[in-house]
């Protein structure tokens, strides 16, 4: 076997943020598991409610946060602020107000500062799964990576 087949295989693994408003969950559980197999790539995280939905309607491993209104926005911002996630699939309600709106403005504000990439419909979700940016080696700061293979969450 040439030494090149023996070279240590990197997988292929971004850190994604799944977060849905609940009039936009439904959207979301049906965009993951028509993506169910890009996303199987990809270590997930999401806002409570989201994760647990996610994870129940498609097995795939989602590594929740607390829910949205009692934090869980801001415990994905600080995610971001510590440089452990790469893309953001936010899909926010446009119709309705929220208590917990100022939370929901800083994480898109820091988002944006920490220039994250951010879909905030299938369309643009549909972009950044395809990128090629998705599809390269990760090459930031990996948290728990051997629970990551492991899929032990
Ligand atoms: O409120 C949210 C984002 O602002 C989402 O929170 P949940 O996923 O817990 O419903």
């Amino acid at each position: 076997m040439s030494e090149q087949k023996n070279a240590h295989v990197i997988p292929v693994v971004k850190h994604i943020a799944l977060i849905a408003h609940d009039s936009r969950k439904q959207d979301m559980i049906r965009w993951c598991d028509e993506n169910k197999e890009s996303l199987g790539k990809h270590f997930l995280y999401g806002t409570g409610t989201t994760a647990k939905m996610i994870s129940e309607a498609t097995e795939l491993p989602v590594r929740g946060v607390n829910s949205g209104p009692l934090g869980g926005d801001q415990q994905i911002g600080s995610k971001i602020v510590e440089g452990e996630i790469n893309f953001m699939i936010f899909f926010w309600d446009p119709l309705s107000m929220h208590p917990h709106d100022p939370d929901v403005k800083a994480l898109l504000r820091i988002a944006t500062l920490y220039n994250i990439p951010i879909a905030t419909n299938i369309a643009t979700a549909d972009y950044l799964l395809t990128s090629v940016h998705m599809n390269q080696p990760y090459e930031g700061k990996l948290i728990d990576f051997d629970q990551y293979l492991n899929r032990k969450l």
